[in-house]
């Protein structure tokens, strides 16, 4: 099926906190919204949950298993070529070992130092909760 601009495409992320630090990974050159910060993750495929899907992504991305430890309210942003609605996962992880496959780098922050990141703008929505949740949970 074709897209269009006017479709919404839901794309899952994952929050992953290890030893009270949380992952973020950096768009490379030849990814769009390059060199900003994001979750790693990605679309949606057919037929798939996004629990599914944020599963098979980090495996993909990052080469690590991971379990769900709570799925947040997500956001729907509109960038000039395409809508996407963000679902933000916390997670933890259960095995493999890390291997950055498709970003630049990915690198572990402590909470309080995620907001001086230069995040993709659909982030910006969701950053605050994201702080506010894994301070609980670090
Ligand atoms: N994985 C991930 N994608 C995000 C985040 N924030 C955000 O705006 N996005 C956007 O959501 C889309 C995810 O698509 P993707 O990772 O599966 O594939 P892609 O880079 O080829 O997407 P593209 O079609 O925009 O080039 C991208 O447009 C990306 O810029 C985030 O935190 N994590």
């Amino acid at each position: 099926m074709i897209s269009t601009t006017n479709e919404v495409r839901q794309v899952t992320c994952a929050i992953i906190i290890d030893n009270g630090k949380i992952l973020a990974a950096l768009r490379s050159r030849q990814m769009s919204e390059s060199w900003k910060w994001e979750f790693p993750g990605g679309k949606i495929d057919d037929g798939e949950t996004a629990e599914e899907c944020i599963k098979r992504e980090i495996t993909e991305e990052l080469a690590l298993n991971i379990s769900i430890t709570e799925r947040l309210t997500s956001v729907i942003h509109t960038y000039p070529s395409k809508t996407i609605e963000l679902i933000p996962f916390i997670c933890t992880i259960n095995g493999g070992t890390l291997h950055v496959v498709e970003h630049e780098k990915v690198s572990w922050f402590e909470p309080e130092k995620l907001k001086s990141l230069n995040w993709a703008e659909a982030d910006l929505r969701i950053i605050d909760k994201v702080i506010e949740k894994v301070q609980v949970k670090v």
